[in-house]
C-alpha cells in the first residue's frame, strides 16, 4: 500500500500560532511518499530512501518510547513517534510487523512541513495496514500529538493544513477552512518558493528559542494585526507589504538569517512582498510574484545559490 502526502507553506503567523494567535496557511503539491509492507514476526523496518538511512525496530520497544529516548533515533523520530501514536490511539495490538519505505520531494527541515508529511503519511499507513480506517479528524489528532511530543510546544498548522488541505485559518488550536472571496483571492496570486539555504536547527530547537524570548507576546500581537489586514485584502500589493511586515517582525525573533534577509529584500524589491516561511533559521521564503517583474525576478534569484519551487495548492 503506498501513501501519498501533500506539504504546507505558511502565509502568515508561523511561532505566533504555537500561543494561540492566528496562522494562515495552504496544502502544496511537493508530496511525501510511505509506502507499507508486511513483514513476519514482531519487527519493524524503517527505510528512510532519502537520507539513505535504514534501521530494524523491535515492535515492543517502540511502544516504550519517550521524549527523551527518541533522541538517540534523529531523523527516525518522527517515524517512530507516529507509528507509536496510532498504535496506541487506535489500540492495536499487531501480531505481526511491517516495513516502511519513505520518500520526499520535500526538502528536509527547510519550513515546508516534511515532518509532518511524513508523519501524517505513516498515520494514514499504520491504521490502514491494520484495518482501522480514521477520519480525518482523527488522523490530524494523531499528528499534532506526534508533532507535540517530538517539538515539546506545537500547533495543529502543519499536521491540520496537511490533512484537511486547501486554505486553513488557524487559532487557539482550532482551524476553519477559508473560502469565498479570500480564497478567490489567493488562487489568483502566484507565489515562489525559494529554498534558501539549509537549516542548521531542526524546528523543535528554533520553537524551543522562541519560547526564551521575554517580549514575545507583543511581537506576536503585531503578527496577529497584520493578518487581520491580510484576511481582508483584495489587492496584491498591499498583501505583499504584509508579507514584508510580518517577516519584519519574525526577524525580531531571531529565526531569519542574512540569505533568508537578502531573499527576501529581492522578493520585496522585485516582487510583491516576501517573507520567511516555516520555523526559520534558514530554509524557505515564500514571494508573491509581481508578473511584470517576474522575469527580473528569476534573474536575480537565479544569481543566488537557490532552488525555486512553483507549487500548487492542494485541495
Ligand atoms: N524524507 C524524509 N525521510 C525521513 N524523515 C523525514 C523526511 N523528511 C522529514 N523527515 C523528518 O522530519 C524532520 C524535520 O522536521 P522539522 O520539523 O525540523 O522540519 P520541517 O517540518 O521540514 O519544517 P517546518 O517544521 O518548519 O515546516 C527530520 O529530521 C526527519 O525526522
Ligand atoms: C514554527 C511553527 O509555528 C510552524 C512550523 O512549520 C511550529 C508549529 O506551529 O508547531
Ligand atoms: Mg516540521
Amino acid at each position: 500500500m503506498i501513501i501519498k502526502t501533500p506539504s504546507k507553506v505558511i502565509l502568515f503567523g508561523e511561532h505566533a500560532v504555537v500561543y494561540g494567535y492566528r496562522a494562515v496557511s495552504i496544502a502544496i503539491n511537493l508530496m511525501s511518499t510511505v509506502e507499507i509492507v508486511k513483514k513476519e514476526g514482531n519487527m519493524v523496518r524503517l527505510n528512510l530512501l532519502d537520507l539513505n538511512k535504514a534501521q530494524n525496530f523491535d515492535l515492543d520497544s517502540i511502544y516504550n518510547l519517550n521524549p527523551s529516548t527518541y533522541n538517540k533515533f534523529d531523523d527516525f523520530k518522527y517515524c517512530l513517534c507516529a507509528i507509536k501514536n496510532t498504535l496506541n490511539y487506535c489500540k492495536i495490538n499487531p501480531n505481526f510487523g511491517f516495513e516502511l519505505n519513505i520518500s520526499s520531494k520535500i526538502p528536509v527541515s527547510c519550513g515546508l512541513g516534511s515532518s509532518a508529511s511524513i508523519t501524517i503519511g505513516t498515520i494514514k499507513a499504520i491504521s490502514k495496514f491494520y484495518e482501522k480506517e480514521l477520519d480525518n479528524e482523527n488522523i490530524a489528532n494523531i499528528g499534532y500529538l506526534v508533532e507535540k511530543e517530538i517539538q515539546g510546544k506545537a500547533s495543529i498548522t502543519d499536521t491540520s493544513t496537511i490533512t484537511y488541505k486547501g486554505i486553513l485559518e488557524i487559532k487557539n488550536n482550532k482551524f476553519k477552512k477559508i473560502k469565498g472571496e479570500f480564497e478567490d483571492f489567493l488562487k489568483n496570486c502566484k507565489f515562489l518558493i525559494v529554498y534558501a539555504e539549509k537549516r542548521k536547527k531542526k524546528t523543535a530547537e528554533l520553537v524551543n528559542e522562541v519560547a526564551k524570548i521575554e517580549n514575545k507576546d507583543e511581537i506576536f500581537k503585531e503578527i496577529d494585526k497584520v493578518i487581520n489586514e491580510a484576511l481582508k485584502t483584495n489587492n496584491k500589493e498591499d498583501f505583499g507589504k504584509l508579507m514584508a511586515k510580518n517577516h519584519n517582525l519574525l526577524k525580531k525573533l531571531n529565526i531569519s538569517t542574512p540569505k533568508l534577509d537578502r531573499i527576501v529584500d529581492i522578493g520585496n524589491r522585485l516582487g510583491f512582498g516576501a517573507k520567511l516561511t516555516g520555523a526559520g533559521g534558514g530554509g524557505c521564503v515564500i514571494i508573491l510574484v509581481n508578473e511584470e517583474k517576474e522575469k527580473e525576478l528569476l534573474k536575480e534569484l537565479n544569481k543566488e545559490d537557490v532552488k525555486i519551487f512553483e507549487c500548487k495548492m492542494v485541495e
